[in-house]
């Protein structure tokens, strides 16, 4: 049964959680916040997330706590281990946004925490890889990441290794970018943003969710991201005008309504049949759902009850 185990609560009841208007955002901060994406509704920074991030300080000051009495305990030495915090949902559902949003607000609020953020892109195999194993139209699904690979750096980092190296996705080239890796070291909080984030992909025993300490749904109706995938297509089209390099750039040769007609065509055949396949039946495994509605506006938050 849908959302059996869940708390579900309206924006209002939300909002009201957390009251505490003693660290405001400064202008700084809403134009950094402004700057990576100006659509973003500030109304909501400040009913949804805002409330978000301090109710993940209060897991993380538990957490923390936690790790302490647990090296007590077992009489070793307490060392710092890193809070995880997976963000999963549908391609163009605004995984990356939110994943960052909450990587620019943690910055603001966790003063003198190094917060770090992956993309389990990252972990896809290479175009190349991807023609090899005959998976260039399954790319998103399970069978298109290197698991072994992400579950490895989740694991390091878990460990407390300290320095890590992700290799780089980019919408761009539609690829993995050849020589290029993102370091991470030693972070107090990772946030690993992706469609697989809690899946159990039958290859391996060990999952993603194995690693992370709290994890969120990002929700909203598939007529809808539908729409943010064309938005977004539309958006990548614009960037790619000048540009050959960009796997985009023969579309924008082509007419508009031609090339939108093709990326609503891969979005029917391959990344909404994701969804409904692999992605969705993960949304009752998440600690948090946020729902998002037209326009991106957040309406519900759930919160798993145990
Ligand atoms: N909260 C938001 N407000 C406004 N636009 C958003 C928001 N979240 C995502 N978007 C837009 O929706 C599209 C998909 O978002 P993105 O973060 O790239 O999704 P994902 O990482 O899930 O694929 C992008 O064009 C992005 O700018
Ligand atoms: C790289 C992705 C699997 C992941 O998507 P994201 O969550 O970053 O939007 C996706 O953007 C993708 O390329 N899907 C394959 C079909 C397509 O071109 O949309």
């Amino acid at each position: 049964m849908d959302f059996m185990n869940y708390d579900i609560f309206t924006k209002d009841q939300w909002r009201n959680f957390y009251q505490g208007a003693s660290v405001p955002l400064t202008q700084a901060s809403l134009k950094q916040i402004k700057a990576f994406n100006d659509r973003i509704s500030l109304q909501d920074v400040q009913d949804i997330y805002i409330p978000l991030i301090h109710y993940l300080g209060l897991l993380i000051h538990n957490f923390d706590g936690w790790q302490d009495t647990k090296a007590n305990f077992l009489r070793q030495e307490s060392r710092h281990v890193p809070f995880i915090i997976g963000i999963a949902g549908s391609v163009a559902v605004g995984k990356s946004t939110t994943a960052r949003l909450l990587k620019v607000l943690m910055n603001h609020f966790f003063g003198g925490q190094r917060i770090e953020l992956i993309t389990t892109d990252g972990f896809l195999y290479s175009t190349a890889e991807l023609k090899k194993r005959g998976l260039l139209a399954r790319k998103g699904f399970p069978e298109s990441y290197d698991m072994k690979a992400l579950i490895k750096f989740l694991n390091d980092v878990k460990s407390g290794k300290p320095l890590m190296e992700v290799p780089v996705y980019s919408h761009k080239i539609y690829d993995i970018v050849p020589n290029e890796v993102q370091e991470i070291e030693r972070p107090d909080v990772l946030i690993v943003e992706g469609i697989n984030t809690l899946q159990l992909p039958h290859t391996e025993q060990i999952y993603v969710s194995d690693f992370t300490d709290f994890s969120i749904y990002v929700d909203a109706r598939p007529k809808l991201i539908e729409e943010w995938y064309l938005e977004r297509f539309r958006a990548l089209l614009k960037l790619a005008a000048d540009d050959p390099e960009n796997y985009y750039h023969s579309y924008s040769k082509i007419p508009e309504e031609k090339a939108v007609e093709a990326a609503k065509n891969t979005w029917l055949t391959v990344d909404l049949p994701n969804l409904e396949d692999y992605i969705l039946p993960t949304r009752n495994r998440a600690n948090m759902i946020i729902h998002k509605e037209a326009q991106h506006i957040v309406d519900q938050v759930m919160l798993r009850k145990s």
